[in-house]
């Protein structure tokens, strides 16, 4: 049995988004050289800073990653993952998303795609995100 207490500094709460466009399609990004998991594949987001709401942290992430516009109330919850990343712990809560303003552009990101979220299983993707694509596929 692992040791299920963990100090709270340890916890890194990462909020991501599932932008779903009018066919169905969800938007993925390719991390870019330099970070951790570069060349993998994943949904928009980041971490949430200390004091920070979930969703206003999403929502800054999307306005800083893509440029796009998100109201908060447009955010669905939709599926988390809980996965550990040795010395850290990442709870990575995912939000599904239909209604933005803008058209999203790669700021951070070295790509972007729309996949249906079949073709999501045969991308490269960190491991807390594998679990997420059955439960998306069923949500969408
Ligand atoms: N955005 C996002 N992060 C994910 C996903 N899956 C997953 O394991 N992560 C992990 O969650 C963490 C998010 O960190 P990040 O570096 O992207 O966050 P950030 O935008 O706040 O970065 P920064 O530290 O450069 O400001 C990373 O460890 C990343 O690998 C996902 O689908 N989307």
């Amino acid at each position: 049995m692992p040791d299920l207490k963990l100090p709270e500094t340890k916890l890194l709460i990462v909020v991501a988004a599932a932008m779903v466009d009018a066919q169905g399609r969800v938007l993925v990004q390719q991390r870019p050289p330099g970070k951790p998991m570069a060349g993998l594949w994943e949904f928009p987001g980041g971490k949430v800073d200390a004091g920070e709401l979930p969703e206003a942290a999403l929502c800054r992430e999307l306005e800083e990653e893509l440029g796009v516009a998100v109201d908060g109330a447009s955010l669905t919850p939709a599926a988390f993952a809980s996965e550990s990343l040795g010395e850290r712990h990442l709870l990575l809560l995912l939000y599904t998303l239909r209604d933005w303003q803008g058209s999203p552009e790669a700021h951070h990101a070295t790509a972007l795609k729309w996949v249906s979220p079949a073709e999501l299983y045969a991308l490269d993707m960190p491991p807390a995100d594998l679990p997420l694509i059955g439960l998306l596929e069923r949500l969408l």
